[in-house]
């Protein structure tokens, strides 16, 4: 897929690897809704992205993933501005094992809440242009991150839906592909929670494991995971793709055909 005057959509793209994900998507000729909870940093962005791609290749929307009117808003306003989607990353996402419930909300209800809006105006059997959906995951959504169950559960139900949706898409003909991203630690403000006893709660004591955990996988930069992110959006041969990026080289992962 060519990205010149395409549109995307980003959630979670203030900051962290939502910021560059909506960067890389920039840089090669996209136009991109920029979706965050954080008005004020995403403000700062946007002005940010103005002065490097011109004021009319992005749009900043505050919009909350856990309210599917404030989803729906932002890609009716995406849609007036720059045209259907053909592009969205549900990115956004939280650490919180004390309030669990919120985490759910955004990490695994925010995914599917974007992706059915993507799907409704994407869909080539509903007038859609057709697309690419990239969710993000995580390593931990391969396998079990100890120190966050909830976390864990959340990664794990992204991977299993976009594999769901992948497969929906192959059998019924949207014309949409849909992969998921799964980073290993990556160096943004979400690592500061594995570090806040009022976010990881009652795991707190396993801060330990979780230190020898980011000892050997190491932590990676947002530019190495974007290169990444691009190939998943660019590469129209990836569907129900799981792409694992950890600091040793990143890897598509092979699941077991039970
Ligand atoms: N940093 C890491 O080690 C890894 C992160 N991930 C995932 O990457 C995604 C992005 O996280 P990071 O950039 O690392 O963290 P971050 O905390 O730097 O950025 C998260 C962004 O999402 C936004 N956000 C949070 N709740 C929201 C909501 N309800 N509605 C809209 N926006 C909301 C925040 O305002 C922030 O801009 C998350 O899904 C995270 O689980 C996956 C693997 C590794
Ligand atoms: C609490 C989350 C902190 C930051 C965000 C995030 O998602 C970071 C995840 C980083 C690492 C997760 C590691 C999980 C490790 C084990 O469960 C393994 O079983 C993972 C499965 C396959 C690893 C493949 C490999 O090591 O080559």
């Amino acid at each position: 897929m060519a990205l010149t005057s395409k549109v995307a959509i980003v959630t979670g793209a203030a900051q962290g690897l939502g910021r560059g994900f909506s960067e890389i998507l920039l840089q090669n000729g996209a136009k991109v809704a920029l979706l965050d909870v954080n008005e004020t940093v995403g403000k700062s962005l946007k002005e940010t992205f103005d002065n490097q791609y011109g004021p009319d290749k992005s749009l900043f929307l505050s919009c909350n993933v856990e309210s599917e009117e404030q989803l729906k808003a932002a890609f009716q306003k995406t849609i007036q501005t720059f045209g259907r989607p053909h592009i969205m990353c549900n990115n956004a996402g939280i650490i919180n094992e004390s309030n669990w419930e919120k985490a759910v909300s955004i990490n695994l209800m925010g995914v599917v809440r974007g992706t059915y809006l993507a799907l409704e105006h994407m869909n080539k059997l509903t007038g859609g242009q057709g697309g690419v959906v990239v969710n993000v995951g995580s390593l931990a959504g391969l396998g079990p991150l100890p120190c966050t169950p909830v976390y864990t559960a959340t990664k794990h139900g992204v991977v299993g839906f976009t594999r769901a949706m992948a497969a929906a898409s192959d059998i019924s003909g949207y014309g949409i592909r849909f992969n998921v991203i799964c980073p290993a630690f990556v160096q943004t403000d979400i690592l500061n929670a594995l570090y806040q006893p009022e976010k990881t709660g009652q795991f707190s004591s396993l801060i330990e494991n979780t230190k020898k955990l980011i000892e050997m996988y190491g932590i990676i930069e947002v530019p190495d995971v974007s290169k990444n992110f691009l190939q998943l959006v660019t590469d129209e041969t990836k569907n129900g793709e799981a792409l694992a990026v950890l600091q040793k080289g990143c890897s598509y992962v092979t699941f077991p055909a039970l």
